[in-house]
């Protein structure tokens, strides 16, 4: 049976309530009092949904906004030589903060120069000119200015004298160890989907835009869209899962295969990600579409023949089938 409208809507990050987005330097801006998170929130995992959550509980308390702050890119982008893969695309990352309960999201755009500020520098030069802070909200683990040299006692004694208070959370366990973007990066690529959805909260999302592949899938009793995601995002093992795809509005169960087909590697146009949608028919090429993760089926391999992938193939939609039937969803 397909999940609830609920489930979805978080599932696919479809929003119900927006606030608004502020990147620095478009303007000159007062956004007046208020009480800020910090963080990248690659995922916006129950980790930061909790920070969030305190952060808007305070500015209520104080009856003030409640902003969360963060960067675009990412800094791992500007600082590191081999950046992570990112959890979300920065739109995705922007709406879902938007959507979290806080009152408005800045966006501090991070280059090597805004690296090289220490956290006076940042408060100073960057935040205080925009907005009167009465209070920051962090993980306990949080770590500002250049090299990450400013820890939370750091942070705190030098707001102490600028009369803003800092809180320093205790980060949120799972396993007895602190859920972080980092841990659900190496869930995904074990194909741990159950772990994954207990840390983000949500299912894993990808979207990305239908492109035409070698075309050949129809033929074989299987439709495809082959799906182009941006570089750089972080996908799920190679394998076969069982999901769900969000066209359109509307969210239909989907089979999908991650990574270079074993049996058609070398051949142009062949896809890198693509879902069979059950019960789907139009021409989506073009199309701008999300696919989330339900459950591993099984690693993608290499059959003796044609008619053996196809047989095995036509089974995995049939197990998706069983469990999410073979109607859409509308979302609306
Ligand atoms: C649910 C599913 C499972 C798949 N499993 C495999 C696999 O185990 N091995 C493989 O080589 N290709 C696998 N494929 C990819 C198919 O070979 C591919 O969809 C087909 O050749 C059509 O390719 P085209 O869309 O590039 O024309 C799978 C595709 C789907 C949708
Ligand atoms: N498990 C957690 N519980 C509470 N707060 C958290 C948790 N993880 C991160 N935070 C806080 O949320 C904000 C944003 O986190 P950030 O994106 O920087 O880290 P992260 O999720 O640990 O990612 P990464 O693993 O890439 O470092 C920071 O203030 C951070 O300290």
């Amino acid at each position: 049976m397909m999940p609830d409208v609920a489930e979805l809507r978080r599932d696919f990050l479809v929003e119900s309530s927006s606030a608004p987005v502020w990147r620095l330097g478009d303007a000159d801006m007062d956004l007046g009092p208020a009480v800020i998170a910090i963080g990248v929130f690659d995922g916006l995992h129950v980790g930061h949904a909790h920070l969030l959550d305190r952060t808007v509980q305070d500015a209520r308390r104080r009856g003030v906004s409640a902003y969360a702050v963060t960067f675009d890119p990412d800094p791992d982008q500007v600082v590191s030589a081999h950046p992570a893969k990112a959890l979300m695309g920065t739109d995705d990352r922007l709406r879902a903060l938007a959507a979290s309960g806080v009152d408005g999201v800045i966006v501090v755009p991070f280059t090597r120069e805004l690296a090289s500020l220490d956290h006076a520098r940042f408060f100073d030069e960057v935040l205080l000119p925009v907005c009167d802070i009465r209070a920051v909200h962090v993980g306990s683990d949080f770590r500002l200015g250049a090299r990450g040299a400013s820890t939370v006692p750091v942070i705190t004694s030098w707001c102490a004298s600028r009369g803003i208070c800092v809180e320093g959370h205790e980060l949120v366990t799972d396993d007895g160890t602190p859920v972080s973007a980092t841990r659900i990066r190496s869930y995904l690529e074990k194909a741990d989907l159950d772990s994954v959805r207990r840390e983000l909260g949500r299912r894993f999302m990808v979207s990305g835009r239908v492109h035409t592949g070698r075309g050949k899938g129809t033929s074989m009793g299987f439709p495809t869209a082959d799906i182009r995601v941006e570089p750089g995002r972080q996908a799920p093992a190679d394998g076969v899962y069982s999901g769900l795809a969000l066209v359109d509005g509307v969210v239909w169960p989907a089979a999908i295969n991650v990574g270079v087909p074993p049996m058609f590697r070398g051949c142009p146009g062949v896809a890198s990600l693509e879902a069979n949608l059950i019960g789907f028919t139009g021409d989506i090429y073009g199309s701008e579409i999300a696919l989330v993760f339900d459950a591993f089926l099984r690693p993608s391999q290499s059959f003796a023949s044609v008619d053996e992938l196809i047989s095995v193939v036509l089974h995995n939609i049939q197990t998706v089938q069983d469990h999410f039937g073979n109607r859409g969803v509308a979302l609306a």
